[in-house]
């Protein structure tokens, strides 16, 4: 069975309409490709077609080249010509063609759909149409010609921002840039489209061919200079991706040799970033973003989510206020309560706070703001919980208190309302102990700012009911944030895989090693803070309180380092009291303090270890190593135990929730790109060293010994074992 094609039918009035059919999203398979070409060639020979419409079936243009395809082009042994889509099809077929085109834009013209609709002699679109060329997100650039022909409609530096950041556009932007030549109500769409093609036809409209414009780009000394700040600033903003430069030149190519050498030179680029570890990895990431949302045993059962249709937050603090902000922003009605007046304006003016400083920065509009605002309600009791559809209790890490709020809301609120917990460390067994609802109780695990971070753990217990995950999961999605589900443990999943990258910073440190070296090596990989700018940022306060619950959960694999402890004794907390192990200006700029070795020193002593010549002078691939080998291992537990479903979820929850860099395809493919058997035999010389913290766990010493892949299913992995 092929993968999608193209529809081709001619009306009364000579147009031939030819569709896009692909679902989901129309993408273009190779079949697509190949079936876009006949089309037009058999649109060129027939008598009765005088003129193109191009579109998608149903409401869809086209979301892009085939992303599954791309595992298929990385294995082929042997690769079509370059520039056989480029040239052959989309410049000499569609745009050559002998009879006018227009493209007819709804929903989504993204990657080679815009470039489709690029070549094409003209463009319609619906006001609301997204439009763009997010292919540096995949690691790759566009292959469709889009590198030539944006600039040409747009203008340089806005094409520049729309390939480097892969943001699209609305119909509206699209519009008053260029890009399409007319707004139109979907239902008027094609129609217009019709007699627009054949009005250029006869002349009424200008026969444009995007390759050989010229009216948008600068001459070539004016544009050099605008590529070589976009380069500056590529490189700064991602010093270790190459592929954003590679765009860059070729456009350049274009520009100073003219477009059919850079559609040349694109092709080429393409060829080679399509293969490159870096799509790989963000490919893999592309998936597993969407594949969070498939749970077996709980997505796989035909139930239909619930309609959550008012929230009710207890507790106005960061949290609390951050998670009301993430849900009014999304048209959900929010009744916020809290224990009195002082502390329920405290809690909605963060809100307020959360949402003007959105205004602030023109991401939202007065109106806007106002709406949102009004969809909040304050609350200092119960009796408006009587008719809500879910809560979410984000009160501080207190056992008594929360079994105490649980058994209340048992009380007060409907029976098929949600019962969630933002707890992160607390066992929601524990919380809903004191009451009969076990089966509606479940974790929501929002990140710090929750209106910012796009991630939801969402944690189920033995007896969290599937009706209640599918309704949550419907929530994360409304909310846009990425949710996992995850078991229910000390930490969860990203946490308990967090919770070793800075105890092996410590580990290191006592012996000797360079803490500031350490979290610039670390960030040089690709993280946005070391292991102890880190714990800066998220005080020492916090640290104490999740190490302890570490220290009482896994008491064989905590590293018990005093140096954090001595440093809150002294005041020093982390960023806010100004000193943590960094010193802080104003502005929050941090900077290293040489007075920090006295306190290495004296943790040093208290835990009996001394300094390795080794250690001190590490190199950067054992620092990175050393720093996430224990995270890995924390991982492998987490699969092994179930609390994650699969290795590609753990991928998601390093990349969103730890800020593990996405081109690195997530921790666990990473770590599979070094193989479990390097990484197990890194980890028991260690361990041999330096002791239990580093000892590899059973998972990886069994996938280890036969040279399993550390995310290979678990069913997969045993018929090997
Ligand atoms: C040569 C060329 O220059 C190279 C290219 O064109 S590369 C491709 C460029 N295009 C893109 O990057 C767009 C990628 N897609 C997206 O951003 C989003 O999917 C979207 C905006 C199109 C739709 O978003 P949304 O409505 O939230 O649905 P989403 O869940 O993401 O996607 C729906 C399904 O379509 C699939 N899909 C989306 N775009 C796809 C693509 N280009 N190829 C293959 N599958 C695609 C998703 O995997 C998902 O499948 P699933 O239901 O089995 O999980």
């Amino acid at each position: 069975m092929g993968k999608g094609r193209t529809v081709l039918e001619v009306g009364h009035d000579g147009v031939a309409i030819i569709t896009i059919v692909n679902p989901p999203v129309n993408s273009l398979s190779f079949d697509v490709l190949h079936s876009l070409k006949e089309s037009f060639d058999e649109a060129s020979r027939r008598d009765d077609v005088k003129a193109i419409v191009v579109t998608g079936a149903k409401g869809k243009f086209s979301g892009g080249f085939d992303i599954s395809a791309f595992g298929g082009i990385q294995a082929a042994k042997e690769r079509p010509k370059p520039g056989w889509v480029s040239i052959e099809i989309i410049t000499d077929t569609v745009e050559a063609s002998r009879k006018p085109s227009v493209a007819a834009i709804d929903g989504l013209a993204l990657g080679g759909g815009l470039e489709v609709a690029m070549a094409c002699n003209a463009r319609l679109s619906t006001p609301t149409a997204q439009l763009g060329l997010p292919e540096l997100q995949l690691g790759i650039i566009p292959g469709f010609g889009g590198t030539q022909r944006l600039p040409r409609l747009v203008g340089l530096t806005k094409a520049l921002e729309m390939m480097l950041t892969s943001k699209p556009v609305k119909g509206q932007e699209a519009h008053s840039l260029g890009l399409v030549d007319g707004l139109v109500s979907a239902d008027e769409l094609v129609n217009t489209a019709r007699k627009w093609a054949l009005d250029i036809l006869e002349h009424r409209r200008p026969w444009v061919a995007s390759l050989y414009k010229t009216d948008k780009i600068e001459p070539l000394g004016e544009a050099r200079e605008i590529l070589k700040f976009a380069r500056a600033q590529a490189r700064k903003q991602a010093p270790n991706l190459n592929h954003p430069l590679v765009c860059i030149d070729v456009i350049e190519q274009g520009i100073a040799s003219g477009p059919r050498t850079g559609l040349l030179k694109e092709a080429e680029a393409f060829d080679g970033l399509v293969v490159s570890d870096t799509c790989k990895s963000l490919v893999h990431i592309f998936f597993a973003q969407r594949g969070t949302t498939k749970v077996p045993g709980i997505t796989d059962r035909g139930l239909v989510p619930r309609k959550v249709k008012k929230v009710a937050i207890l507790g106005g603090g960061l949290m609390g206020s951050g998670i009301a902000t993430a849900l009014i922003l999304s048209n959900c009605p929010v009744i916020l309560k809290e224990v009195n007046q002082k502390f329920l304006d405290a809690g909605v003016n963060r809100v307020k706070a959360n949402l003007q400083s959105r205004v602030k920065k023109g991401k939202m509009s007065q109106e806007k703001f106002e709406k949102a605002m009004s969809l909040l309600k304050g609350s200092l009791d119960y009796e408006s919980f009587k008719d809500v559809d879910m809560v979410i209790e984000a009160v501080i890490e207190n056992i008594s208190l929360k079994q105490q709020i649980f058994a209340d809301l048992e009380k007060y609120c409907p029976p098929h309302c949600i019962l969630a917990s933002n707890t992160s460390t607390i066992d929601l067994n524990l919380i809903g102990q004191k009451t009969k609802s076990q089966d509606r109780i479940v974790g929501a695990h929002f990140f710090s700012p929750a209106h910012v971070m796009p991630l939801l753990e969402i944690v189920r217990t033995a007896h969290t009911s599937p009706q209640i995950i599918v309704d949550v999961l419907d929530i994360s999605k409304k909310i846009k944030k990425t949710p996992v589900v995850v078991g229910n443990c000390t930490g969860f999943a990203v946490n308990r895989m967090f919770f070793p990258y800075t105890q092996a910073g410590l580990l290191l440190v006592e012996r000797g090693a360079n803490l500031y070296q350490i979290d610039r090596v670390i960030t040089k990989f690709g993280m946005p803070m070391g292991p102890f700018r880190l714990a800066d940022l998220v005080g020492f306060g916090v640290a104490i309180a999740t190490g302890t619950q570490f220290i009482q959960n896994f008491p064989e694999r905590t590293y018990k380092s005093m140096l954090i402890p001595l440093l809150q004794e002294d005041k020093r907390a982390g960023e806010t009291t100004r000193k943590g192990f960094y010193l802080y200006d104003g502005k929050r700029k941090a900077s290293p303090d040489p007075e920090l070795n006295n306190y290495i020193e004296k943790a040093r002593s208290i835990s009996g270890v001394s300094v390795d010549p080794k250690l001190v002078k590490l190199s950067e691939k054992d620092i990175i190593e050393m720093i996430f080998f224990p995270v890995v291992n924390e991982a492998c537990r987490v699969l092994d135990e179930d609390i994650a479903v699969k290795a590609a979820d753990l991928d998601i929850s390093a990349v969103m929730g730890m800020g593990f860099p996405p081109y690195r395809g997530g921790l666990m493919f990473w770590a599979d790109t070094l193989g479990s058997k390097y990484i197990h035999s890194r980890l028991e010389k260690w361990s041999e060293l330096y002791g239990g913290f580093f000892k590899p766990c059973n998972y990886l010493a069994a996938r280890a010994a036969k040279g399993i892949p550390l995310s290979a299913p678990k069913d997969q992995a045993m018929s090997r074992l």
